[in-house]
């Protein structure tokens, strides 16, 4: 299987999702090799023995040489800004980072001749969806710069996919969380705001308290509704997004990450006190900006065309290797 040899530029591989996709493409016998500026990545997420180069993804020459020097046929491009209040605050920064970088980086990848591209896309880019669960071809309308940064990646793929010899998959990921089952990444990202990382430092004792942000949503208890992707799965719908790629130059796709159901903040806090033993300490605050109720990926089109088959969908195992994760990032912050 000459394919499973090739070498696969992964850019942001020192980040939370990047780290998991480098794994999963070892684990599988590719050839991973990294490109991260380190921004909000960390050097040691990256496996000792996969080539990392620190830089930006859009140093034309650096790509040059990487594609050229590692024999790059593809690459998976997860290096962007991902926090959404932050984009409402720096536009700039997210237009740079998320569409202008981008492109530079496409433009590279053509230059050099790598074909295929795997974007990380997000459920971001459809605002606040008037059908539930979302299908990928429901309106588009983000309601904050970070989705929209997205959108237009999006956007610039299809039309230079139709006029280059060029092929993408765009993954519209859902709440991403969890760790790698065996422990060797996970978040580690300092002041995160993400729901399950929040809860499991709060339940580390690293936190006093857990803010639930807003019970008058229009959903079962009154609290948000997500759809939790966790990201072992996650990576492994990459490596399936790149045989689809490489099989087939003529296609792309645009497809929704997530198991299809939601489930609440409320229901999520109730199992991080189930894998704990212990009692959340929950405090009831206001909405947060720009919140939707609820948003829940149809996944069929993904399940259907690259015949996924997710093997961690299931919260209460979410919940434990998050946790797993955090105790071992302690360890490694205070050595
Ligand atoms: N975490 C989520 O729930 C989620 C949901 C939807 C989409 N996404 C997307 O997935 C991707 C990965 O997200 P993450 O949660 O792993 O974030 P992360 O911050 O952990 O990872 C991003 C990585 O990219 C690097 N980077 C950023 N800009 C760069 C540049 N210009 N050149 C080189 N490296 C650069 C960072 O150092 C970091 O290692 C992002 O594009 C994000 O928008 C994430
Ligand atoms: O301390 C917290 C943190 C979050 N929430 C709620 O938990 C839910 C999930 O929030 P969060 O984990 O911050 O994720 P989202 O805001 O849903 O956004 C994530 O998921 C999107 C896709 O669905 C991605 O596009 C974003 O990048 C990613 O941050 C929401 O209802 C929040 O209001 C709380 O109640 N308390």
């Amino acid at each position: 299987m000459a394919q499973d040899k090739r070498s696969i530029l992964v850019t942001g591989g020192a980040g939370y999702i990047g780290s998991h996709a480098v794994l999963a493409l070892k684990d599988a016998g590719y050839n991973p090799v990294v490109i991260d500026n380190l921004v909000t990545g960390f050097r040691w997420a990256v496996p000792d023995d996969v080539p990392f180069y620190e830089g930006n993804v859009v140093d034309g020459a650096l790509i040059a040489q990487i594609v050229k020097h590692e024999n790059i046929v593809a690459a998976m491009h997860f290096a962007g800004s991902v926090v959404v209040p932050e984009s409402v605050e720096n536009p700039l920064k997210y237009y740079q980072n998320n569409t202008a970088n981008s492109r530079e980086f496409i433009e590279h990848l053509i230059h050099n001749n790598v074909r295929h591209l795997i974007f990380s896309s997000t459920a971001a880019t459809y605002g606040i969806p008037e059908q539930m669960p979302v299908a990928e071809d429901c309106p588009q309308i983000p309601i904050n710069p970070y989705g929209m940064s997205k959108l237009m990646t999006e956007y610039m793929l299809r039309d230079i996919s139709a006029a280059h010899d060029f092929n993408f998959c765009a993954l519209r990921y859902f709440n991403v969380a969890g760790a790698d089952p065996q422990g060797r990444s996970g978040q580690s990202t300092a002041g995160a705001t993400h729901l399950i990382k929040v809860a499991v430092e709060a339940a580390l004792g690293r936190r006093d308290s857990i803010g639930i942000f807003g019970t008058d949503f229009d959903t079962k208890d009154g609290s948000g509704v997500r759809d939790y992707i966790h990201v072992s799965d996650l990576a492994q719908a990459h490596l399936l997004a790149l045989q689809a790629l490489m099989n087939n130059p003529q296609n792309s796709y645009t497809l929704n990450c997530g198991y299809g159901h939601g489930f609440s903040v409320i229901e999520v806090l109730d199992a991080v006190d189930r894998v704990t033993n212990a009692k959340l300490n929950r405090v009831i605050q206001g909405r947060r900006a720009g919140d939707p109720d609820a948003l829940v990926a149809d996944n069929r089109a993904i399940m259907a065309q690259f015949n996924w088959t997710p093997q961690y969908n299931d919260l209460d195992i979410i919940v434990t290797h998050a946790l797993q994760w955090e105790r071992i990032l302690s360890q490694k912050n205070m050595a």
